[in-house]
């Protein structure tokens, strides 16, 4: 498989960290448009680095559109001419919707639209994705690229706003939530790397005991929670202070803001 990574800033170089990781590609172009901070790439022997994206384009099938929202369009009016019925399009841009791109490069265009998160780079992406009517062809084949690097789900587009809050926006909520443990436990006497050690590990499990089991988290809470125990008291504690009315108040402000951004864009 021959990709483009067309923006090789935060997630784009994620991106390709991810497929350089699960050998997903035999070639892969790197684009941006000063490349001296990504030149080391090449060291790799399948990556090319540059800053013309029209032979990024012209010699790879699989193009991942990884730039800011604001550069897009002008992006794709500069590339359209050469871009086929059989490239498979990619978008990770937040907020530009499916019918944006059909209405620069017409609807016999493959196009995905996707949200992963930056954990792509360790093969441990939530991405979420959806397809244009030619695209639903290829929506396998995308699905199965993301699934190298993690966990991908095919949704409706209405979704995607709400699927960037939840898993894009979502590595820094849990980032936080990470680094308050850490903080507590460096109270309770770890130092900071110990501390950070065990918060990372604990979350790590507490996400692969749902993954496996497929449980409700409250059935693996019932588990942990001795009647008169220190976990229920922590917990009531917690809650006390507003822990899951902040989290879901944190979620749908964000929420907010993604939904201003799209009357913005529109
Ligand atoms: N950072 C994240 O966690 C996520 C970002 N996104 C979306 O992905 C896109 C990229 O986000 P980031 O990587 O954070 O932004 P970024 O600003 O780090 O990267 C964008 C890159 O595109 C390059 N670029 C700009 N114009 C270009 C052009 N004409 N040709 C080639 N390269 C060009 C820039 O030099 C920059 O390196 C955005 O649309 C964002 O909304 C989506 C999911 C997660
Ligand atoms: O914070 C943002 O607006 C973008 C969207 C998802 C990740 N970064």
């Amino acid at each position: 498989m021959k990709i483009a990574i067309i923006g090789a800033g935060n997630l784009g170089l994620s991106i390709a960290k991810g497929i350089l990781k699960s050998n997903g590609a035999t070639k892969m172009y790197l684009t941006k448009r000063n490349i001296a901070d990504i030149e080391h790439f090449e060291k790799y022997g399948i990556v090319t680095v540059t800053s013309d994206n029209r032979e990024a384009v012209k010699n790879s099938d699989i193009l991942i559109f990884a730039v800011q929202p604001l550069h897009i369009a002008e992006l794709l009016e500069d590339l359209k001419d050469l871009l086929t019925e059989n490239h498979v399009i990619i978008s990770t841009i937040t907020g530009y919707s499916i019918e944006k791109m059909e209405n620069i490069l017409g609807k016999d265009h493959n196009i995905i639209r996707s949200m992963p998160n930056t954990a792509i780079s360790v093969g441990k992406s939530m991405t979420c994705i959806c397809a244009n009517e030619k695209g639903k062809k290829r929506i396998e084949l995308a699905k199965a690229i993301f699934n190298r690097m993690g966990h991908s789900m095919e949704i409706p587009e209405v979704q995607m706003q709400a699927a960037t809050v939840i898993c894009a926006s979502g590595i820094a909520f849990w980032m936080r939530l990470i680094r308050a443990t850490t903080q507590g436990a460096i109270q309770l006497g770890f130092d900071a790397k110990e501390a950070q050690e065990l918060a990372m590990h604990t979350c790590d499990g507490a996400a692969g005991l749902l993954i496996a089991s497929g449980n409700h988290p409250e059935e693996e809470i019932d588990k942990v929670t001795t009647p008169m125990g220190c976990t229920i008291q922590g917990l009531n504690e917690m809650e006390h202070h507003g822990l899951s009315s902040s989290l879901i108040q944190g979620i749908v402000a964000s929420f907010d803001k993604i939904s201003e951004f799209k009357k913005v864009n529109q």
